[in-house]
């Protein structure tokens, strides 16, 4: 199987689409009521295919493996980790249809971190697989908090859900927030509204 990475890079011709796949996504232009045979459709099934092999990537990592490495020098410091405003793309499980997005994720460490990066992998690896968005936010939440084993978790998210922008009820900009609170920011109403605060929300 192509590696995810070259999966981006790669020609439509290039990436092993089984034919049903092809076929299904023929049906579905046919079904939308154009012609899949006209030439600029033909190799639109081979790159649909290959679109949504990179969209759902997140179904062949596994989240957790980002939080294996941790650092225990942290010099005395004590207190919040907070990654503002990270921009994420996923696709909603009801229609497939994208997600655009914000999230902010927070820990109170527990002796020890994680590298930055790693916080946006897990946020990734969730939001790379059909989803809706309040599973996505516990998912990212529960994932820190039972892998770092942290004193309080906080993640929120914003975003906007094409399906409800361009079809269904066509409201666009909507922003929906969720948020999922663990530990001492689900036990403490004051660490509750400091973190939130601190994120802007
Ligand atoms: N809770 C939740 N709902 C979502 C999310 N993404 C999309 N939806 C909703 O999923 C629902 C699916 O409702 P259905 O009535 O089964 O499908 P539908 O007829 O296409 O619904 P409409 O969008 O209202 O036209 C819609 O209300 C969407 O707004 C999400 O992340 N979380
Ligand atoms: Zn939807």
């Amino acid at each position: 199987m192509e590696e995810i990475q070259d999966l981006a890079v790669m020609r439509p011709d290039q990436v092993n689409v089984p034919e049903e796949i092809q076929e299904a996504i023929r049906s579905l232009i046919r079904w939308a009521g154009d012609d899949p045979d006209r030439e600029g459709l033909i190799d639109t099934p081979k790159r649909v295919a290959k679109a949504w092999k990179y969209y759902c990537r997140g179904y062949r990592e596994d989240p957790e493996n980002h939080l294996k490495t941790v650092f225990e020098e942290v010099g005395g410091y004590d207190d919040i980790v907070l990654l503002k405003d990270i921009p994420f793309y996923s696709h909603c499980e009801h229609h497939m249809a994208p997600i655009m997005g914000h999230a902010h994720i927070a820990y109170l460490p527990d002796k020890k971190v994680v590298g930055l990066s790693k916080l946006a992998r897990v946020l990734k690896g969730y939001a790379h697989r059909l989803q809706i968005q309040e599973r996505l936010t516990a998912q990212v939440a529960d994932c820190i908090w039972n892998n770092l084993r942290p004193r309080g978790v906080a993640v929120v998210i914003s975003a906007v859900h094409s399906c409800m922008a361009a079809r269904g009820v066509e409201t666009p900009n909507v922003q929906t927030v969720t948020k999922t609170l663990r530990g001492i920011y689900s036990e403490d109403p004051e660490q509750a509204k400091m973190i939130l605060n601190l994120m802007g929300v």
